[in-house]
């Protein structure tokens, strides 16, 4: 599980994230929600190291993050962080070289599935394509927790479907998934857990399934009753 403690992020001063907790299962799909600068990048960022957290806690099976646990989650982060001038057919030998944990066959059968060609230059990808390529460099690693920032984000509606159906494909069955997007509406059916993030806390945190049967509301409709409070 991946547990955010009243986690508290300031930048110059500046409060994003104001004593965030919730926590993210393994075998479930989880999706930080909010508006534009909620801080929802920021806690992935968090999450895996990558901006100092001072105050607050962060833990991954009951582990503080290191070396260790880093291997143990995959990010995927809004955009490609490869260089471009790269062959993506390169940037799977960097993968495979860098992370013990990289699984090639399941490279191979990911790049197949988006019907990438590993010849093409990375800086010549479509978004799209660039997209697909960032999840596959995420996925391909044997890890317990993936992190996805925007998965869906400048995706077309044909190529939302494909990632979609990665969501509900046994490349993730087991992991435990922490995606933010802004299509909620969309990939509503994916989900299972909806943390929504306001004013730098979770207001809202519930399973959708069960928030539908009891109560007969959407996510939108939750967020809509969160942000007009
Ligand atoms: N490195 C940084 N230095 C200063 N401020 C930052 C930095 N990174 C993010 N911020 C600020 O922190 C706030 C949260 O940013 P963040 O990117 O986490 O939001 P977000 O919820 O992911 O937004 P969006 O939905 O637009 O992607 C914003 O106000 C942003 O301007």
């Amino acid at each position: 599980m991946i547990e955010v403690k009243e986690v508290r992020k300031r930048y110059r001063g500046r409060v994003v994230l104001n004593g965030l907790s919730f926590t993210a299962e393994k075998r479930c799909i989880t999706c930080l929600i909010g508006m534009n600068g909620a801080g929802k990048s920021t806690v992935m960022k968090a999450i895996m190291g990558l901006v100092p957290v001072k105050e607050g806690g962060i833990l991954i099976d009951g582990q503080s993050p290191g070396k260790a646990v880093y291997e143990k989650i995959s990010f995927v982060p809004d955009r490609l962080t490869m260089p471009l001038g790269m062959k993506m057919s390169e940037g799977l030998t960097f993968m495979a070289d860098f992370y013990e944990c990289w699984n090639a066959e399941r490279a191979v059968e990911l790049m197949r599935f988006f019907r990438l060609d590993e010849r093409e230059k990375i800086g010549n990808l479509s978004k799209g394509m660039a997209a697909k390529f960032n999840l596959v460099l995420g996925l391909a690693q044997n890890s317990d927790y993936v992190l996805m920032d925007e998965p869906f984000s400048g995706i077309d509606l044909f190529s939302r479907e494909m990632i979609a159906d990665v969501f509900s494909s046994e490349l993730i069955e087991e992991r435990g998934v922490l995606l933010t997007t802004h299509e909620v509406g969309e990939v509503e059916h994916l989900i299972d857990k909806a943390v929504i993030m306001h004013n730098g806390q979770a207001a809202m945190e519930f399973e959708c399934e069960t928030m539908r049967s009891e109560q007969g509301k959407s996510i939108v409709d939750v967020m809509r009753e969160v942000y007009s409070r």
